[in-house]
C-alpha cells in the first residue's frame, strides 16, 4: 500500500537518514525505533505530508504522494490518513464529541470507496469509541480541560470513528500509564487486524513487541530489527 523508495532527509548539512526503502502493507503494524533525535518523527511527518523528504518517493497505491498539490494533500489527509501525534491535532476549544463528530459525518471511505454513512458513523460510534478508551460520558467536556493522556485517548477514539486506511502514531503511549498504554496498543492492533496500515514511532518495548516488524534508524540508515525476522518489509 505504501512504498517508500530511496528516501532521504537532511536539515542543512545534517542528514537524518538516507536510502530508506520500506513497504507497509494493509494490515501491517510497524514500529520505528532509534535514538532520540535520529529522525523517527521526521519520517512520520514525511509519510503524513507534514514535511517533505529531500530525495526519493513515497507511493500510496502507486501515486507519489510527495508530489501531491494542495488539493490532493487535503484529500489524502481527510480520506486516508489518521494521526496520533504528540500534539494530537484536536480542536482545543471544541468539546470531546465535536472533535469526534468532525470525522463521523457522511464522507467517502478511502478503503471501501463507499459512502461511510452507516449508523455506526454517528452518535453511536462516538459513544462506543469513547467507552473503549475509558472516556464514556465525557462528550460535553472541552478538550483544553482534559489531561494530556486524556487528549491522546480522545485522538485515538477519533481514529476509531474515522477508520483511516493509514495510521501514523508518534509515541502513542508516551503520556499514558500501563493500563491506558495497553488500551491504546490493543486498539491500534485491532485497527491493523481490520486492514489498516499502522506505523508507530516509539521507544516503548511493550509497543514494539506487539508490532509485526521493527525498524530502527541507525547511523542514518533504516535497518530492520532481527527480532522480527518473520515479518515483511
Ligand atoms: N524543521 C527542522 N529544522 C531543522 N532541524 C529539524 C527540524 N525538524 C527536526 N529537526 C531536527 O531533526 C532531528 C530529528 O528530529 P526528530 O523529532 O525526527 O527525532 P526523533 O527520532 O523523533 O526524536 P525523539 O525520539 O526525541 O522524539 C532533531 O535533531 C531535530 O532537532
Amino acid at each position: 500500500m505504501i512504498d517508500i523508495e530511496n528516501l532521504s532527509k537532511a536539515f542543512g548539512a545534517r542528514t537524518l537518514w538516507r536510502d530508506v526503502n520500506l513497504t507497509v502493507g494493509r494490515g501491517e503494524m510497524l514500529a520505528l525505533t532509534g535514538p532520540s533525535g535520529s529522525g523517527k518523527s521526521t519520517l512520520l511527518n514525511c509519510l503524513g505530508l507534514l514535511d517533505k523528504p529531500s530525495t526519493g518517493s513515497i507511493r500510496y497505491e502507486g501515486k507519489d504522494i510527495t508530489r501531491f498539490g494542495r488539493g490532493d494533500v487535503r484529500r489524502f489527509r481527510r480520506d486516508t490518513l489518521g494521526y496520533l501525534f504528540q500534539h494530537y491535532a484536536l480542536i482545543e476549544n471544541a468539546t470531546v464529541a465535536e472533535n469526534l463528530e468532525v470525522v463521523a459525518g457522511p464522507r467517502r471511505s478511502a478503503r471501501s470507496g463507499s459512502k461511510g454513512t452507516d449508523g455506526k458513523r454517528g452518535g453511536t460510534a462516538v459513544a462506543e469509541a469513547l467507552g473503549r478508551v475509558g472516556l464514556a460520558g465525557r462528550e460535553k467536556e472541552r478538550i483544553h480541560h482534559l489531561s494530556g493522556g486524556e487528549q491522546q485517548r480522545v485522538a485515538l477514539a477519533r481514529l476509531m470513528v474515522q477508520r483511516p486506511a493509514l495510521v501514523l502514531a508518534d509515541e502513542p503511549t508516551g503520556a499514558l500509564d500501563d493500563d491506558n498504554s495497553t488500551v491504546v496498543i490493543d486498539i491500534l492492533r485491532e485497527m491493523s487486524d481490520a486492514g489498516c496500515a499502522v506505523v508507530i514511532a516509539t521507544h516503548d518495548a511493550g509497543v514494539r513487541d506487539r508490532c509485526d516488524a521493527v525498524f530502527a534508524v541507525h547511523e542514518s540508515s533504516l535497518v530492520r530489527s532481527p527480532a522480527t525476522a518473520g515479518a515483511t518489509g
